[in-house]
């Protein structure tokens, strides 16, 4: 089965979103991944509601919002109700992370959790059956353009033979450095989502790059 590609809005021209969105929109890409940073959480701030607003405004695809911020009980019904049709937490944001997940369920939106690099998935074997979506982090989280880290395909196998022992299904997203030489080893590892950022947005033919990247 063809992947899903989430291409990352954080690597776009600000100064011409609509002209960003609207080219996704076009293109084969399935979602559009949004990256929202803290400054606290993780070290950079990238954007907030107005810009989430704007971008909503004239999107045609669902919106995949990565929170990368301290105690995001504190936001996810505003994400929500700016059009998140996906929202995942950080693991690492999460002390009480059973009550996340049943807040984000009872707003009827995909439940995700994100894992930075070093986060064993182990972690998430008592959790599993309430996640929707594993966002992995094959970058130190915070900006965009890094190189991706190779552990990422151990991680995602090690995953997938979770869900599977446990009988639920589970999209496992892949988020950083993705390209068109790792995304294929990526989806034979296990991973049905992929998040491109600068690969889609600094290519000369985005569009032909999003289509590269679904196969
Ligand atoms: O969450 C993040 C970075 O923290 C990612 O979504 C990046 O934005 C992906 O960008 P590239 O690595 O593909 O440039």
């Amino acid at each position: 089965m063809a992947p899903i590609i989430a291409p990352s809005i954080l690597a776009a021209d600000f100064a011409n979103i609509q002209k960003e969105v609207e080219m996704l929109n076009e293109s084969s890409a399935d979602w559009i991944h949004i990256d929202i940073m803290d400054g606290m959480f993780v070290p950079n701030i990238s954007f907030g509601m107005p810009v989430l607003a704007a971008i909503q405004k004239h999107a045609k695809k669902p919106l995949d919002v990565h929170l990368m911020i301290e105690q995001p009980e504190r936001y996810v019904e505003t994400f929500k109700k700016l059009g998140a049709d996906t929202i995942s937490v950080h693991y690492e944001a999460c002390p009480h992370l059973h009550r996340n997940l049943q807040q984000l369920r009872d707003l009827d939106c995909r439940v995700g959790v994100a894992l930075n690099p070093h986060t064993s998935v182990e972690l998430l074997a008592d959790t599993l059956q309430d996640i929707d979506l594993v966002c992995m982090m094959s970058v130190n989280p915070g900006f965009g353009g890094q190189k991706f880290i190779e552990q990422t395909y151990q991680k995602v196998r090690k995953l997938r033979a979770m869900a599977e022992a446990q009988n639920t299904p589970l999209h496992i997203e892949i988020d950083g450095g993705v390209n068109s030489e790792n995304a294929p080893k990526l989806i034979e590892a296990g991973a049905d989502v992929l998040v491109a950022g600068s690969f889609v947005f600094r290519a000369e033919d985005p569009i032909a790059t999003i289509a590269g990247l679904k196969g």
